[in-house]
């Protein structure tokens, strides 16, 4: 089955990546943002990310026209009504996605309404919903032309027919989607955050350097990146905040976020994106 018209809420990082997978995809696609000068910038974005496929010859001149073409940029929430599917990919915060969850049940009785939140409970978000059995998870992971996975998360309310269709979705954007249940930190983030953390521990107790941290996982675990590293790229307050979602999400200390990391981030180091996390960016 193909879908006719995608919607994404929020054209921020997540939301640019996303939109321009599905308009690559042959997939008409409608990027709604409250902020005007984002969605221009989106635009600039996803025609710069499309030139870069071009120049590395994974997609033509014209395939790039095309793809820009399908997509349609929008401040008007009310033109989201006639999307089969909506990606909703506006800030993690439980307020603003709720009221967004109740807003979207009520333009459309049908559509499909996928999250892409990193940390929040989809069966709390499907709660909200007009026909909550729509609700589901989809978890894309940075830089979303890129990387290959979508975790599909399904609430204590998904259907089976609501999981069908995201699933066909994301095997039409070229991704792999991994069925995962509605539970703190899904998958990938479980596994992958305390390990940062864990690193994080190391520095701490003067076990070893992040430096020597990073070059034993890449060599000895076949990691492309150290775990340091790594935690750098994504921020560290973003390594705090799921570290602080396990923790409460489980209430079990073995999720306690490690106090050097804690302190990383009230200091204002927060990896590359402020030029210093456990590495030095110039
Ligand atoms: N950045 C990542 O690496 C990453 C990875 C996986 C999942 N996520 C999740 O994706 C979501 C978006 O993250 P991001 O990094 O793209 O955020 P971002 O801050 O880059 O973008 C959010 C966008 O939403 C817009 N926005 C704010 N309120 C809105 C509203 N009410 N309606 C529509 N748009 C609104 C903002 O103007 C902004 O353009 C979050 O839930 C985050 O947890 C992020």
């Amino acid at each position: 089955m193909s879908h006719s018209r995608i919607g994404v809420v929020g054209a921020g990082t997540m939301g640019q990546g996303i939109a321009q997978v599905v308009a690559t995809s042959g997939l008409e696609v409608r990027l709604y943002d409250v902020a005007d000068g984002q969605l221009s910038r989106a635009r600039e974005h996803i025609g710069q990310g499309l030139d870069k496929l071009v120049a590395k010859e994974r997609l033509s001149g014209g395939e790039r026209d095309e793809a820009l073409e399908r997509l349609d940029t929008t401040s008007k929430f009310e033109a989201l009504g006639d999307c089969d599917i909506i990606i909703e990919a506006a800030p993690e915060s439980a307020e603003i996605k709720e009221r967004l969850f109740r807003d979207l049940g009520q333009l459309s009785r049908d559509a499909i309404l996928a999250s892409n939140t990193s940390s929040l409970s989809l069966t709390r978000l499907a709660s909200v919903c007009e026909r909550p059995e729509r609700v589901v998870g989809m978890h894309f992971f940075n830089p979303v032309p890129v990387l290959k996975l979508v975790e599909v998360i399904r609430a204590e309310q998904t259907s089976d027919e609501t999981v069908g269709k995201v699933e066909q979705l994301a095997e039409q954007m070229g991704k792999t989607a991994v069925p995962i249940a509605d539970s703190p930190g899904f998958a990938v983030n479980r596994l992958l955050v305390p390990m940062i953390n864990e690193a994080a521990f190391l520095v701490q107790e003067n076990a070893a350097t992040p430096e020597a941290i990073d070059q034993a996982m890449k060599l000895g675990a076949a990691h492309p990146m150290g775990p340091l590293a790594l935690a750098d790229l994504i921020g560290l307050d973003v390594c705090l905040s799921i570290m602080e979602v396990l923790q409460e999400g489980f209430g079990d200390p073995k999720y306690r976020p490690c106090p050097l990391l804690r302190r990383m981030v009230a200091a204002g180091y927060l990896g590359r994106k402020s030029g210093r996390g456990f590495h030095v960016y110039q």
